[in-house]
C-alpha cells in the first residue's frame, strides 16, 4: 500500500513531505539530529504531528492543524516498527512471541501458531521456536523480531537502524534476508549505514535539519547526488561549477603540501583519525588519506587538493522540485 507523508512537528523542527510507493523500500539518510527517528515516530503514531496529513492507501492515519483532526492510534495502524533493540517478550517462547500479532488479530491459537512457524521458517529460525528470548544471540533475537513484525501482516514496516546493535558477522546474512522478505512490503528504513541503502532501498530520501534535502531512486542518488546534503549522506565530495556537478570519493583525493598545476588550494580545518586512514576536512571537501600520505600536515595549513580525472563523475546540475 502507498504511504504519503506530509507532516510537521514544530517542537522538533521537522517538516517533511515524502511518498513511498506500494511494496517499495525508502531509505532515510541524514546526519545526527536531522529528524529521521522523529519521522518514523510520526508514521508509527508514537509522536503526534503538529500539522499535516499522513495517508496509507486511501486511509487517513492522521490529519492535524487547519486540515481537521484525524488520529488513528498506533495499534490500529497496521504499521510495524523494528528497532535496534528487538524488544521480545521475555516470558514467552519464540513461537509465542511471533504468534503475538496474529493472536491480537483474533486468530485462533492454532492458526496463530501455524502463522508464527511459517514466518520463523522464512527467516531461518524454525529451530529457535521453543527457546526463550534470554537465551538468544543478538542476531537470532533480531531474526525473531523480524518474524514477529511480519507475522502481524503490517501494511508498512518501519526499520530504525535494524543492524546497529549487531555483530558485523551477523549483519550481512540478516541484511540479505531482509532484502528477500521486504520485496513486497512497503518499508521505511532509517540507517547510518550506506550498505543498508545499497542493498535494501529502491528510493532514498536525505534529511537535513528537519527538511527533505533530496529524494530519488537509490541508484541515481548514490552515484549522482544533486545537493551537498545528499553527497555527504552517500559519502561523496561534490563540487559544482558552470552548471555541472563533479562528484568523487574522499579516498580519491590527493593532498600536496606545495602548489601543483591544476590542484585546488585549500586550508585544512580538521584532521580526524578513522581506523587505518585519516580524514582531512578542508571546508566542504574531505580527503581520506593513509597516515603516511598526510605527512606533517596540521589544521590551519595551506594544502593543494587534486583528483585523478578517472575518479570524477561529472553530470549536469538539475533543478530540484520540492
Ligand atoms: N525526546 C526528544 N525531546 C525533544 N527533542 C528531541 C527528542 N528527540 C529528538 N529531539 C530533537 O528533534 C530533532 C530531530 O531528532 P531525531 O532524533 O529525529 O534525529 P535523527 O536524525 O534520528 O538523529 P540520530 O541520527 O542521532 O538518531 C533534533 O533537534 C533533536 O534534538
Amino acid at each position: 500500500m502507498s504511504l504519503e507523508i506530509d507532516v510537521a512537528l514544530s517542537s522538533r523542527g521537522l517538516a517533511a513531505r515524502l511518498a513511498v510507493a506500494p511494496g517499495e523500500t525508502l531509505a532515510v539518510l541524514g546526519p545526527n539530529g536531522s529528524g529521521k527517528s522523529t519521522l518514523l515516530g510520526l508514521v508509527a503514531g508514537t509522536l503526534r504531528p503538529s500539522d499535516g496529513t499522513l495517508r496509507l492507501g486511501s486511509t487517513t492515519l492522521s490529519a492535524a492543524g487547519s486540515r481537521g483532526a484525524v488520529w488513528v492510534p498506533p495499534h490500529r495502524r497496521r504499521i510495524a516498527l523494528l528497532a535496534q533493540d528487538p524488544c521480545l517478550f521475555p516470558h514467552l517462547d519464540v513461537a509465542d512471541n511471533v504468534a503475538f500479532g496474529p493472536r491480537s488479530a483474533r486468530r485462533t491459537r492454532r492458526a496463530a501458531r501455524a502463522q508464527a512457524l511459517t514466518w520463523l521458517d522464512r527467516v531461518g529460525a524454525t529451530q529457535l521456536a521453543a527457546r526463550r528470548p534470554g537465551t538468544l544471540s543478538g542476531g537470532q533475537a533480531q531474526r525473531v523480531a523480524l518474524a514477529r513484525a511480519l507475522a502481524a501482516e503490517p501494511e508498512v514496516l518501519l526499520l530504525d537502524e535494524p543492524f546497529a546493535a549487531l555483530d558485523v558477522d551477523a549483519t550481512p546474512a540478516l541484511r540479505t534476508l531482509l532484502h528477500q522478505v521486504l520485496a513486497d512490503v512497503t518499508t521505511l528504513v532509517v540507517t547510518h549505514d550506506l550498505i543498508d541503502a545499497v542493498v535494501l532501498a529502491d528510493q532514498i530520501a536525505v534529511l537535513d535539519a528537519g527538511r527533505v534535502a533530496e529524494t530519488g531512486p537509490a541508484n541515481v542518488l548514490l552515484a549522482r547526488p544533486q545537493t551537498q546534503a545528499a553527497a555527504r549522506a552517500v559519502g561523496l565530495n561534490l563540487v559544482t561549477t558552470g552548471g555541472r556537478h563533479q562528484a568523487f570519493r574522499p579516498s580519491a583525493v590527493r593532498l600536496e603540501r606545495r602548489a601543483v598545476d591544476g590542484a585546488l588550494a585549500a586550508r585544512v580545518d580538521a584532521i580526524e583519525p578513522h581506523g587505518d586512514y585519516v580524514r582531512v576536512r578542508c571546508g566542504e571537501l574531505l580527503a581520506d588519506l593513509a597516515p603516511a600520505d598526510l605527512g606533517p600536515t596540521t589544521p590551519g595549513d595551506q594544502v593543494w587538493l587534486s583528483v585523478p580525472p578517472g575518479s570524477v563523475q561529472s553530470y549536469p546540475e538539475q533543478t530540484l522540485t520540492a
